[in-house]
């Protein structure tokens, strides 16, 4: 599993309205601590990969047990994503490789692994997030390339890329990313992880 992050002092722009500068870098960190978490407790996770630059992020995600790999070759997202699985899969001959957005705070891990379940059945496959625009999930097979088209719109390139969507029910919590304050009142109201509670408790942000 590869999962990108940017550094905290940059991340979560659109989140702005919810959560002030100093705050947004501690959302960040809990987000990806939250979603880190969870995938390394799902059973059809074998390791988890972080491609990412923060130093920060990198201590806290390595001592809950995942990998770190440099944010390269410095082009952008697809860029670091398609770095990130090919470090992973030729580290332990992957037979399937994914890619999750590390802004999933209410991720449990029964549904992530109904996905990555549904999605090992075809060479390629994705899953839409909440807002049905993008992506969270990107999954590839039998050694295949994952070729990640992740960016906003990315519901589309990934279909138009030949990638399957998987239409599965019940696993909301695998689709809802946290971009806006809307997005991160759904999260709460889903049930995050404690990380996400504890700095939103101490911020004072509420479901409401
Ligand atoms: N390693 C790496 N991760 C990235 C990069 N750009 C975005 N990401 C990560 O990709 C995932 C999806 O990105 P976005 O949802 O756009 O997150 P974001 O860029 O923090 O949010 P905004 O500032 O609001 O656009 C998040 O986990 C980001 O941290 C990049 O250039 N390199
Ligand atoms: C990177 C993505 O997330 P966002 O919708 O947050 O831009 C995506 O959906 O591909």
């Amino acid at each position: 599993m590869v999962v990108p992050l940017k550094p905290l002092d940059r991340a979560k722009s659109r989140l702005s309205d919810t959560a002030d500068d100093g705050l947004r870098p501690g959302l960040a960190l809990a987000f990806a601590q939250d979603t880190v978490a969870a995938a390394l407790t799902c059973p059809a996770v074998r390791d988890v990969v972080v491609v990412t630059d923060d130093a920060l992020a990198s201590r806290e995600l390595t001592a809950l047990g995942a990998g770190i790999v440099p944010d390269e070759p410095r082009g952008g997202l697809n860029a670091a994503l398609a770095h990130g699985a090919t470090v992973a899969g030729a580290a332990r001959r992957a037979a399937c490789v994914a890619a999750l957005n590390a802004d999933l705070p209410a991720l449990r891990p029964p549904e992530l692994a109904r996905v990555l379940d549904a999605a090992a059945a075809f060479p390629r496959a994705f899953l839409a997030d909440a807002a049905g625009l993008g992506t969270t999930l990107l999954a590839a097979s039998g050694g295949r390339e994952l070729r990640p088209f992740f960016g906003p719109g990315s519901r589309a390139r990934h279909r138009e890329s030949g990638a399957v969507e998987l239409g599965l029910d019940g696993v909301d919590s695998v689709r809802q990313d946290v971009d806006t304050g809307d997005d991160l009142r759904a999260a709460l109201a889903l049930g995050v992880g404690p990380h996400t509670a504890a700095v939103a408790a101490r911020s004072l942000i509420t479901e409401q």
